[in-house]
């Protein structure tokens, strides 16, 4: 494997964001347990489903999902939900989302911002910057650099970046102390990029000295060749492109699939290792407790470069591009009420809403004409891959008149009654409130909330990241297996999608959402599943499934299995193998028995092929973005 020199900071920044940090599960998982609402609901199959997973489940796990469930008592907004329950138990039945509001107009959530400021420890929700705080985050930033503890000390400098009033020397100050830590770190291209902040943002002229020995420094380091960025061994498309989507593979179509609907459908034949897509994503919605650590427009998780929103404490950019885009297609409809809207429980429909907005501007802001386009254009389904990609209308165009089932009545209603609290707190933005005006165009609003807010839930292809949610224009078409054909690899909101078991032509192409079956336990794998409110139909699941005629069909081991196995092991253990012939052994394999097999053998071999190519990508992701500094 190709080892970074020099990324030791990288590679514990990443560790800490996949950690859990602040709360014990993600939110995603919170929206699931969401589900005590089962009281009050008619159906109780996904109940059901958490206490049956919860029997399955062992020790350690039901310590996990118990910690699920008292995060979810601890949420701000749980008292009031069970308050409304009890008090119109009628409403929550009927699910109308119009009584929805209605209710939440009477009976105003004070109660949720007054338990929310208690538990961040403010009197203000959306507080304006300020230079006192910035200076003390700055301070606290300083101890724990002092004591060597780099990853807590940027992310006290993001905060304290974010704080900082735009014309203060506080904010040349801490983007010039976040270049201290990258300098420490031999990070130098990190460290110079932070000086150059430094200097574009009042950094005090007394100070300079400082940062101009800092700044020689690094360039003398650079040049002595001490910083050498490795070459990654590059799985990139190894296919030809489509011509009008180059992130996607020739030979990639769309079919109808009974019961799934759409999905990917293979024109051609592909083989183990073909990538098959490249993509970024088409919306994101970073998670409160990360807002200092990743980019709120393009998902990557950055704790280097991040520059913030010139309006607001709790939104940061990865650079002016990002910030400009963000700004123009969804922030700008939210800065000022950031705070209250973290507040309200986050599920894996929220980048809906930015949907919303990003469909809104390239409507130029004209409500009457979303409108009328939405009139004339619903969900009658569209074929994904003869849309202009490279038109921002189009894309729109793709989720809007995606035919998508509905969610069930109790997920609806419970997201539904989430989406009224979250429609007045826009209202109360100035720029929405002066651009839906009257009943007409209000309800609207509404209705277009809840109908992307099915939309994000339905077109979500997984949680890859447990504080961040984003939808994918192209993967997005691509159906669930729990034995899947293809594997999904992510790194820093990008993904990339590669055949994991030979695909022929005519065949569904699917991926797993979560986890993959058999790999976790039964409680993980339907905590995961449960967000996506589906019952699954693939050949492992279904009933009939077809995964007992694989079974039975299944030719016996070949007898050179062992044997080549043997050989793969001794390549992958070689200290001299370079990563390529590991990864082509590794394939080869994968592809030669992928029709018949002992089991529990090639199950370990995708497992080690996954996780190869997961870090390959993760390592290929950072040094692009190491070599786009210089
Ligand atoms: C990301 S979309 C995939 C494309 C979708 N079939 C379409 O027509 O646009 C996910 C949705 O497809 C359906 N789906 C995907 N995998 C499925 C599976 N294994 N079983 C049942 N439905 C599935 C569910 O409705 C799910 O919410």
């Amino acid at each position: 494997m190709v080892n970074l020199p020099n990324l030791h900071v990288f590679c514990s920044i990443r560790s800490l964001i996949s950690s859990r940090f602040y709360w014990p599960v993600g939110i995603q998982d919170l929206h699931f347990f969401s589900i005590e609402f089962k009281r009050y609901s008619q159906s109780r199959t996904m109940f059901q489903s958490t206490v049956m997973s919860f029997a399955l489940s062992n020790e350690a796990e039901q310590q996990e999902n118990a910690e699920a469930y008292e995060a979810y008592s601890l949420l701000p907004m749980t008292p009031y939900i069970h308050k409304a329950l009890e008090r119109c138990p009628e409403m929550f039945r009927s699910g109308d989302i119009f009584a929805l509001r209605d209710y939440v107009r009477q009976h105003p959530p004070q109660m949720v911002y007054d338990r929310y400021k208690e538990q961040v420890g403010r009197d203000e929700l959306d507080p304006p910057k300020c230079n006192e705080r910035a200076a003390k985050l700055r301070q606290e930033g300083n101890t724990l650099y002092g004591k060597k503890d780099y990853l807590g000390a940027l992310l006290k400098y993001n905060e304290s970046i974010c704080w900082a009033c735009g014309d203060s020397e506080d904010l040349g100050i801490a983007f010039a102390n976040r270049s201290a830590v990258y300098y420490d770190s031999k990070e130098y291209e990190f460290a110079l990029l932070n000086i150059r902040l430094a200097r574009q943002n009042n950094y005090p002229a007394r100070l300079f000295p400082k940062l101009e020995v800092r700044e020689l420094n690094c360039r003398m380091k650079i040049e002595s060749g001490e910083r050498v960025i490795p070459e990654v061994l590059k799985k990139g498309m190894n296919l030809e492109s489509n011509l009008s989507i180059p992130c996607l593979a020739k030979g990639v179509g769309t079919g109808e699939f009974p019961r799934y609907g759409r999905g990917m459908k293979a024109e051609q034949d592909f083989k183990v290792g073909d990538v098959i897509l490249r993509e970024g994503p088409a919306m994101v919605n970073v998670d409160t407790r990360r807002k200092f650590q990743a980019c709120h427009h393009c998902a990557s998780d950055n704790v280097y470069s991040l520059i913030p929103c010139p309006h607001c404490v709790f939104v940061m950019y990865c650079n002016e591009e990002c910030l400009t885009n963000g700004w123009k297609e969804c922030h700008r409809f939210e800065c000022g009420i950031k705070d209250r809207l973290n507040m309200v429980p986050h599920g894996i429909f929220i980048p809906g809403l930015t949907w919303l907005f990003y469909g809104l501007t390239q409507f130029n802001d004209s409500v009457d004409d979303m409108m009328n386009y939405c009139k004339e254009n619903d969900r009658n389904g569209n074929d994904p891959l003869s849309l202009e990609y490279t038109n921002p209308l189009d894309i729109f165009k793709l989720f809007h008149t995606a035919k998508v089932k509905l969610l069930s009545p109790q997920v609806h209603t419970y997201n539904r009654f989430i989406l009224a609290i979250l429609y007045d707190i826009y209202l109360e933005h100035p720029l929405v409130g002066s651009l839906f005006v009257g009943e007409n165009q209000r309800n609207f609003l509404l209705q277009a909330m809840d109908d992307y807010m099915t939309m994000a839930t339905r077109m979500s292809i997984g949680v890859r990241h447990e504080y961040k949610t984003e939808l994918y224009s192209i993967a997005s078409l691509c159906n669930h297996s729990c034995n899947p054909n293809a594997h999904v690899l992510y790194s820093s909101g990008q993904i990339k999608i590669v055949v994991v078991s030979p695909i022929q032509k005519g065949e569904q192409i699917c991926i797993s959402y979560g986890y993959v079956k058999d790999e976790v336990s039964d409680a993980r794998f339907f905590a995961q599943m449960g967000v996506f409110d589906f019952t699954c139909i693939c050949q492992v699941c279904a009933p009939n499934s077809s995964q007992k005629k694989l079974s039975k069909n299944r030719r016996q081991p070949h007898h050179s299995f062992h044997s080549d196995l043997r050989v793969l092991n001794e390549i992958i253990e070689n200290e001299n193998s370079i990563a390529s012939d590991r990864i082509n052994a590794l394939q080869q394999l994968i592809q030669r028995y992928a029709k018949g097999h002992p089991p529990g053998e090639y199950a370990k071999l995708l497992r080690k092929y996954r996780t190869i190519l997961q870090k390959l990508f993760e390592d290929e992701v950072l040094v692009e973005l190491i070599k786009k500094l210089n």
